[in-house]
């Protein structure tokens, strides 16, 4: 029997897709461990699974100023120390790991004790995080054909791993449960894993319009319910979807979202016409505009700049996509993009057979 290592965390973005290879994992018989932060949401996501879970120091590398930049220094060292006991006593053969910043330490780790390191990033640009693992690991699988020419040698296209379970949601138990008319297009709106107040906003001035013709699911985050929309008909809030999720994503004639990597692959697979309002660059890196870029280019979906979007464009663009979701879908089907679980298992495989 193999082990296997998993870490990775800080969004859903950086744990999902662990969540999405392990049943395969566990089809071959390999033991899964997983080792995140005390704190990061992939203690809550790892904890609802059976899989075992090691909370380790993490801090955040910045590359800007800030005053915790002298104590997270200290909290990545002690990680690095608590990740080497750990993996000293689970002995894996791998360590698979899918950024943010609890990673490192656990890829650094394992290298000294040259255990073999596959990485994975989801996003066009690699993140800091992934930047700093790639030295480490073995290989760098990516997603986006574009960020091949970026990564050097140690590049292996591979695409997003999807959780099979999305395949089989139950979309008309969704909009029955809503109560939702049979005859209007159900819109699915969400802001990445953890809601976005911008999206919200634009969305709920438009309700009263969009109601007229549609029907809305809107997954607006932690702490975002707005109490008296609660009996709007129509329309439902929810903070956080989890296992609805894959029902809510069939239940979608169209998906309003940001530009997260996960989510995107996933309304490419499921052939969901979507707009993109990527996360701007004064509030992020800037990897989503790429990322969202990336798939307007390809025809996947329409893009709103987050700095155009007002309640007037934000209906101006659902109108457009609803008018050519046709197109949408069609130039989807032709994209050739498959599941990458499999292509990463085997990976996982040659790489775990190479232990030294
Ligand atoms: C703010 C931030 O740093 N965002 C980053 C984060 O996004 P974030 O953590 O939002 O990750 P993604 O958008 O890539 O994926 C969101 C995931 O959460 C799931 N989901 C979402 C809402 C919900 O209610 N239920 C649910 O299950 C989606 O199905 C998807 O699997 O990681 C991504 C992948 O590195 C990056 O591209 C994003 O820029």
């Amino acid at each position: 029997m193999r082990k296997i290592v998993m870490t990775g965390g800080g969004t859903a973005g950086h744990v999902n897709p662990n969540l999405a290879l392990m049943p395969k994992l566990e089809k071959l018989k390999y033991e899964i461990v997983y080792i995140g932060s005390k704190t990061g949401i992939e203690r809550e996501i790892i904890g609802k699974t059976a899989i075992p879970y090691h909370a380790i120091s993490s801090g955040k590398l910045r590359r800007y100023l800030d005053v915790k930049n002298f104590t997270d220094p200290f909290k990545v060292g002690a990680g690095f120390f608590q990740a080497l006991g750990i993996l000293r006593k689970e002995k894996p053969d791998i360590v698979f790991s899918k950024g943010g910043f609890v990673s490192v330490p656990v890829v650094a780790a394992a290298r000294v004790l040259k255990i073999p390191v596959l990485a994975h990033e989801s996003d066009l640009t690699p993140g800091l995080a992934n930047k700093i693992a790639a030295r480490f690991a073995d290989k760098l699988l990516v997603t986006f054909p574009e960020t091949l020419p970026h990564v050097g040698e140690k590049g292996i296209l591979v695409g997003s791993p999807i959780r099979e379970e999305l395949f089989t949601g139950d979309g008309e138990k969704a909009r029955t449960q809503a109560g939702f008319s049979a005859e209007k297009p159900v819109i699915l709106v969400m802001g990445g894993s953890i809601g976005s107040v911008k999206i919200n906003e634009a969305l709920r001035s438009l309700l009263p319009e969009l109601l007229e013709k549609y029907s809305v699911f809107h997954l607006c985050g932690k702490g975002n319910l707005q109490e008296e929309l609660g009996d709007l008909p129509g329309y439902v809030q929810m903070e956080y979807a989890g296992k609805e999720m894959r029902d809510l994503l069939q239940a979608a004639d169209l998906i309003v979202s940001r530009a997260g990597a996960n989510a995107i692959f996933e309304f490419l697979a499921l052939r969901k016409p979507n707009l993109l309002i990527p996360l701007s660059l004064a509030s992020s890196r800037g990897d989503q505009i790429l990322n969202a870029e990336s798939f307007e280019k390809k025809g996947y979906s329409k893009v709103l700049k987050e700095e155009l979007m007002t309640p007037q464009t934000l209906k101006a663009s659902l109108e457009d996509l609803y008018l050519h979701r046709a197109d949408y879908v069609r130039v989807m089907e032709k994209s050739g993009l498959d599941n990458a679980t499999d292509k990463i298992v085997e990976l996982i495989e040659r790489y775990a057979a190479q232990k030294r």
